[in-house]
């Protein structure tokens, strides 16, 4: 077999399996950018999120995986077959490119690069970004040396496992957020529609109706609306701007009095770094419905108001919406809350600990 000749002072090799949506690979970019000393190479799979927001960043392998559905049946064996291909493929990329571990952000792609690593005695570190962890992380943290979680939820559900509270990595660009390259007048209050990093359309409908009533007021929206919804385009408004999707969400939230989100893990901590009070509509059929778990920790500080997607009118939206924007008082109170939740170095923190494991493989 062809193995790559490394020189013994060579820096460390990581390979990071994050695919499918933005509150997977995110994380996974952010910590890489805290890792510049180390070669990182990625594994994703075909036709997913990853190729457009790897760019050509990293050098980017692939392989076939899927779901388990809750029924098993013929498909369970397919599922079973492509994990096992799965496995062998990043085994051998794992061999042939003389890694020395793996960083994953769970999902089905963590699967074969867990079981892979764990085959070759590599170190793996799993982030879980959610208070409820996927089913992958439940099934395969045995076999990982750490737990990265985002939430102390997820922590208290898997304490059996080495973990580590160490918050959501979030862009570097939300540090420093670089100028909003968008036409909204200074001084007006600004409202972000997000719904995750593919959209919400049960959101955008909602929005739509409510949102004249917040022009009256003098506030502007500003709405992602994902590349999904066939009625993105049927508001016009001087008021408003909409877009399938938008690279500088940091300056957009940096810049908004309120946001409209549903509660991915990603957004959730990236809001709360940007301290941007919120009113959250978790997606309803997310698995076991984290979102929602996601969601309750910042209606209880305070830093947002939540709302259950099938009891939420565009009427009772709008209302919720014209209410806060006419009480700064509390957004202000909301703003303070928010701040009070975000972890800004975890990125930095995640990256010392992958750190510290390639390190400790080698000395052992
Ligand atoms: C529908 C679904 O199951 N979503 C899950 C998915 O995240 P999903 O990607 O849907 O949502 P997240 O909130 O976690 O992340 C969205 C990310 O996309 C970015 N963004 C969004 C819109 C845009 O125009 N530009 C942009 O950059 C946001 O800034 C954020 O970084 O994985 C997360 C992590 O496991 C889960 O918590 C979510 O529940």
């Amino acid at each position: 077999m062809f193995i790559v000749e490394r020189p013994h002072s060579a820096s460390k090799r990581l390979l990071i399996a994050a695919s499918g949506t933005g509150g997977h690979v995110f994380p996974a970019l952010a910590t890489a950018e805290c890792l510049s000393d180390v070669e990182i190479e990625w594994l994703g799979v075909p036709d997913r999120l990853e190729r457009q927001l790897l760019g050509d960043r990293y050098p980017l392998h692939f392989v076939q995986v899927e779901g388990f559905q809750s029924r098993p049946g013929l498909s369970t064996l397919r599922v079973l077959y492509r994990l096992l291909r799965a496995t062998l493929t990043c085994r051998r990329l794992l061999q042939r490119g003389q890694f020395d571990g793996v960083l994953t952000t769970g999902g089905y792609i963590a699967a074969p690069a867990i079981l892979a690593a764990r085959s070759l005695d590599l170190p793996v570190i799993l982030h879980e970004s959610n208070a409820i962890p996927g089913k992958v992380s439940k099934w395969f943290a045995r076999w990982c040396d750490l737990i990265a979680v985002g939430f102390p939820e997820a922590g208290r559900r898997l304490t059996q496992y080495p973990t580590l509270h160490l918050g959501t990595p979030v862009r570097a660009s939300f540090l420093e957020p670089p100028p909003l390259d968008l036409d909204i007048p200074e001084g007006v209050p600004l409202i972000v529609v997000m719904g995750g990093s593919q959209g919400a359309v049960a959101v955008n409908q909602r929005v739509r109706q409510a949102a004249p009533a917040w022009f009256d007021l003098g506030a502007w929206v500003v709405h992602l609306t994902g590349e999904n919804d066939p009625d993105a385009d049927s508001l016009q408004h001087p008021q408003y701007r909409s877009m399938p999707f938008y690279h500088n969400v940091a300056a957009l939230l940096q810049r908004a009095d309120l946001a409209i989100s549903r509660a991915g893990s990603g957004s959730l901590t990236e809001l709360a770094i940007t301290q941007t009070p919120a009113i959250l509509i978790p997606f309803p059929y997310a698995a076991e419905d984290h979102q929602f778990h996601n969601a309750i920790g910042f209606m209880e500080a305070g830093a947002a108001r939540l709302f259950r997607q099938e009891h939420l009118s565009p009427q009772q939206l709008e209302t919720e919406v014209t209410t806060l924007l006419k009480d700064s008082t509390q957004l202000q109170q909301m703003t303070t809350a928010m701040a009070q939740l975000a972890i800004p170095d975890s990125a930095k923190r995640l990256a010392e600990a992958v750190r510290q494991h390639l390190d400790a493989r080698n000395k052992s």
